[in-house]
């Protein structure tokens, strides 16, 4: 319900008929788009409703809407991206996208609500343990999943929880069509009476917890890059252990562009990974990677079809959470566990860096620019 109030034009289309070989599947999967929780985000809501349209109605042959009319020529875009593809190519890709943000879903609603349940308190992640795995879905998909200060501390406690509770595996995905886009830029707007110093320090001394958190977490961490990913959700990625990634996600650190400098420990991970000169281009230049180019880089672990992501990668996690819980631990404290003192050297550094950073004039104008809407990525 929460799709379609947000996106009327979805519902008018919804009611047309379709007399096709697929039409029982289109019509379920349109009876399953009504009963997402989540906002799958824009991007996501237009793909269905360009893939509806070409689906019921073929190419788009309509005259483009004007300039100052965003949201029909939004529409009119994804449709008229969509070429010359059949009405059952498009029937069927519809169905997949559905049947991806359906599945997506599915593990969560089983389990999120238990009464009682610490994990169930949070406000702005679900956090569900299922087979084995503790899944962190960050849960801001209005926003982006921007990690507000209220988000950076649900993630510390869901961190420690999940470091030990039961479960041999933990999992931090998105919700929507993004999966981070990185710090929420209204953290640096919110200036109490103690003035913009003490808000760089409270910051500095926030994002050393939150990267140590993930320098010392005990278990095997995944990252399920289920879309674009943003500045700190990038950099982050050095310390998981494994990343998957769609082919649709992004991967863009834009530090310079925004007045800042690197952190979450990639002034290290990154030239270390992929050497000096492929880690400059992003860290200093803010060249944004495709999903491909992030996996040739050694950043991602496996890219997968976007219509098919969720269902391989999580076979491929459940098969890997039947494995012996206390092996993966050590192996895994012997893999990292040399380089602990480096990485928490290496995050105090950054984060020294930063709080000069944050108090800078290219900094301030960055954000400010962002919020008048003049600068997005
Ligand atoms: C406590 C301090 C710790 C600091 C840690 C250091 C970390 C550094 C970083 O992570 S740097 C990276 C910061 N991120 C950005 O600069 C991204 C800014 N966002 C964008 O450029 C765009 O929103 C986008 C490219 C991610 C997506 O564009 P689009 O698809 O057009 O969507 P919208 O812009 O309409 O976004 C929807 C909605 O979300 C809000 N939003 C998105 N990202 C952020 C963000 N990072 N911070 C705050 N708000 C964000 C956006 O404003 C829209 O809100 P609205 O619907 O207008 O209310």
């Amino acid at each position: 319900p929460l799709l379609i109030q947000s996106f009327p034009a979805v519902k008018l289309h919804l009611t047309g008929a379709v007399m096709r070989a697929t039409e029982v599947e289109f019509d379920k999967a349109k009876e399953h788009l009504k009963t997402l929780k989540n906002d799958p985000g824009n991007d996501t809501k237009l793909r269905i409703y360009a893939l509806f349209k070409q689906a019921t109605q073929g190419s788009c042959s309509s005259p483009k809407p004007g300039m100052l009319d965003f949201v029909n020529k939004a529409k009119w875009e994804a449709w008229n991206s969509l070429g010359n593809i059949s009405k059952e190519d498009a029937r069927q890709k519809y169905v997949d996208l559905v049947g991806t943000l359906i599945s997506s879903e599915a593990p969560i609603q089983k389990e999120a609500t238990t009464a009682g349940d610490p994990k169930s308190s949070y406000q702005t992640l679900q956090v569900t343990t299922e087979n084995n795995i503790t899944t962190i879905l960050l849960n801001r998909p209005e926003k982006k999943n921007a990690i507000s200060r209220k988000m950076y501390e649900e993630i510390m406690q869901a961190l420690e929880q999940a470091g030990k509770d039961d479960s041999v595996l933990t999992v931090m995905t998105g919700s929507g069509d993004y999966y981070c886009s990185g710090n929420d830029l209204s953290n640096f707007t919110q200036v109490g009476a103690e003035g913009v110093e003490k808000l760089a320090r409270d910051s500095g001394e926030l994002l050393t917890r939150y990267v140590s958190h993930f320098i010392d977490f005990p278990k095997p961490l995944i990252a399920v890059v289920n879309g674009p990913a943003v500045g700190i959700a990038v950099t982050g990625l050095g310390l998981f252990d494994v990343v998957y990634a769609t082919d649709r996600a992004t991967f863009h650190a834009p530090f310079s562009q925004l007045g800042q400098s690197p952190e979450g420990c990639s002034s290290y991970t990154f030239p270390k990974m992929m050497g000096t000169a492929k880690a400059n281009e992003i860290l200093l230049f803010n060249k944004k990677l495709t999903a491909a180019q992030a996996c040739d880089l050694g950043l991602v672990t496996e890219v997968f079809p976007d219509n098919t992501f969720q269902q391989e990668v999580w076979k491929k996690l459940r098969a890997y959470a039947k494995l012996p819980k206390d092996s993966l631990r050590y192996s895994k404290q012997l893999i990292r566990g040399m380089e602990k003192e480096k990485l928490h050297a290496v995050n105090a550094q950054e984060c020294v860096r930063l709080q000069e950073r944050w108090l800078s004039e290219e900094c301030m104008n960055a954000i400010m620019s962002f919020f008048q809407n003049k600068s997005k990525l």
